[in-house]
């Protein structure tokens, strides 16, 4: 079983560094740095998590002309160390297959595993319908966008724990499923609507879940970060 992925969302690096402080010196952990921390810190905040030997998940959800995409996925190859990163599948087959481009044209890139986004987790059927104008069910949506990322050279994909049967039946096996919106009870919550429990996840065939506010906003973080791991099945 994977680790957990823990969303290290906050509003300050002494933030960041205090919760990451919290846990035994020899823990090593799997983490996500996103826009927040990103735009907030720059590429150094990278090197200071894989100098502290943790695992990488650079969640930057690029969305944009393919040229600027895959010279954008250079640069976060050429960070190295970074186990997967992220791209919105809505960019198109261009925009994927020069993402991926932009991975393998440097060395750093080479082991980074290409997520595309399918459908934000925050998204319910309401919004798909009458905001993004799609027509028919998010899992449609969704099983869409995997086939679209796995077609033009994705690892895998971000999609709720809800969707990953299908994704899995309709691409592969060994075709990634990152499943954020992970609660201890699954029912919509904060900004999240397509929630489920790391149990579910897991039952459903996830291969990395990803928690942010459950462990980051508990009151015990390290318990909490336990709990969910063991719900997950790693002892
Ligand atoms: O569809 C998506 C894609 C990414 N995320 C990210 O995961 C974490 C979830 O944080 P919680 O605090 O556990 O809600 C956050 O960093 C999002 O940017 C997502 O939630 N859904």
């Amino acid at each position: 079983m994977t680790l957990p992925i823990i969303a290290l969302d906050f509003e300050s690096t002494d933030d960041l560094y205090n919760f990451l402080d919290k846990f035994p010196k020899d823990e090593h952990l799997f983490v996500k740095i996103g826009m927040e921390m990103f735009y907030q810190a720059g590429p150094s905040i990278v090197k200071e998590i894989s100098r502290r030997g943790h695992d990488i998940f650079l969640d930057l959800k690029l969305h944009d002309i393919p040229n600027t995409v895959k010279r954008a996925m250079h640069i976060i190859g050429e960070l190295g160390n970074i186990k997967l990163t992220t791209i919105h599948a809505a960019g198109g087959s261009k925009m994927i297959t020069a993402a991926k481009e932009g991975l393998l044209s440097t060395p750093g890139g080479q082991d980074t595993k290409l997520l595309a986004i399918t459908q934000l987790t925050s998204t319910s059927q309401q919004q798909l319908n009458s905001e993004q104008n799609i027509s028919g069910t998010i899992m449609d949506s969704v099983v869409n966008y995997a086939q679209l990322a796995k077609q033009n050279g994705a690892d895998g994909v971000v999609s709720s724990g809800l969707e990953v049967t299908a994704i899995k039946q309709a691409t592969d096996n060994d075709f990634l499923c990152v499943t954020p919106g992970i609660r201890l009870i699954a029912e919509p919550d904060q900004d999240q609507t397509r929630v489920v429990t790391p149990e579910i996840a897991r039952a459903n065939g996830s291969d990395y879940i990803v928690v942010g506010r459950p462990i980051t906003r508990a009151t015990d973080v390290v318990a909490a970060y336990q709990k969910i791991k063991t719900n997950w099945g790693q002892n």
